[in-house]
């Protein structure tokens, strides 16, 4: 299912909600937080979505115990290394990797630079020890507003050269692209590229805002652009990529079942669609899982299952240079 002669990619994949439960215990214990439990196996289902969560807001609740357990820098820049690590075990050769520097650093009021800087050397380390090629997302966690949001950009734009694109995240119904227009303007005249969380809570026309008005060339979910032909035919034209997380849309309550996912009509009408994880370790999937059980599951044939692999690279946030290294070292 996995075509082994292609690289295999992971281009939604939030930093900040796959850490590990090991980790999170090891931290509290370290910095003597209080912790929901002692043992790995009691803490799971504080950390990890153990049936489907009833809405996004509910399923982005359990990411909030990975972060709690920063309370300095080292911290951060353990769980970035320990990313690369995992996506390495995981036999991928390429992730996109996003975290919200304001989220990580809320519980202990980390400055949100120093968790920038962090997260960049800590992924550096694990691409140098573990061969895999990265690159960095800077999310703006929409759920806490336009000035946190703000303070996000700031810290990102400082740290310049180790951020390749920005991204909107949390609360899509409460918080409306609509609000984050000078933030894009800005990240965009730095020449930040640009993906948006967008159709996932929110309806079509979340989608098309973000691409109108934000700037987005690829779309993080995107499930809602099936109910609007006109929007389908306009990703498939421009060209603009759509992460599916096929799992997480499950335990969301974004889509009832796998068999009713549309990503199999988003490959059919010719969507540059490909397959992630979202927030694996909170979700307890990885990313062989995705092509080995919930691809199939969704009805993709093994040929839509090999496109949406290639479509992973063709839509990466790298040039054509770096994608035809990564083919040529893969093959
Ligand atoms: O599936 C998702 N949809 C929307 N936002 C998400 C999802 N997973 C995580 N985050 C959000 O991303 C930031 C951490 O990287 C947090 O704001 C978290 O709530
Ligand atoms: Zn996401």
């Amino acid at each position: 299912m996995i075509d082994t002669t292609l690289p295999l990619t992971d281009i939604h994949r939030h930093l900040d909600g796959n850490i590990r439960a090991q980790t999170i215990l090891d931290l509290g214990r370290q910095h003597n937080l209080t912790l929901p439990a002692s043992t790995l196996e009691a803490l799971i289902p504080h950390v990890q979505v153990t049936s489907n969560e009833p809405d996004l807001v509910s399923f982005l609740s359990k990411l909030d115990w990975g972060v709690k357990v920063l309370a300095d820098l080292d911290a951060c820049r353990r769980i970035a290394y320990e990313n690369i690590e995992d996506a390495a075990n995981n036999g991928l050769h390429y992730v996109e990797l996003r975290f919200s520097p304001g989220y990580m650093a809320m519980t202990h009021q980390l400055p949100v630079e120093g968790v920038v800087e962090a997260v960049i050397a800590g992924v550096r380390e694990g691409c140098r020890d573990f061969n895999v090629e990265a690159r960095l997302i800077g999310i703006m966690s929409r759920t806490f507003g336009e000035s946190a949001c703000l303070r996000e950009l700031d810290a990102l734009l400082s740290h310049r050269d180790g951020i390749t694109a920005l991204d909107l995240a949390g609360d899509e119904l409460g918080f409306p692209g609509s609000l984050f227009l000078s933030h894009f303007n800005r990240a965009r005249d730095a020449g930040l590229r640009i993906t948006v969380h967008a159709g996932e809570a929110a309806g079509p026309e979340s989608i098309w805002q973000a691409i109108r008005e934000l700037g987005a060339e690829r779309i993080g979910h995107g499930v809602k652009a099936v109910e609007d032909r006109k929007l389908m035919d306009f990703l498939a034209e421009q060209r603009i990529g759509v992460e599916s997380c096929l799992t997480s849309n499950i335990q969301t309550s974004t889509v009832p079942s796998l068999a009713q996912h549309p990503l199999k009509t988003f490959l059919e009408h010719g969507i540059l669609a490909s397959i992630n994880t979202d927030d694996p370790a909170v979700q307890g999937i990885d990313i062989q899982h995705e092509y080995r059980v919930a691809a199939p599951a969704t009805g993709l044939t093994p040929a839509q299952i090999r496109q949406a692999q290639i479509n992973g690279l063709e839509i990466a946030f790298l040039s054509d240079a770096e994608k035809a290294a990564l083919r040529a070292r893969v093959k």
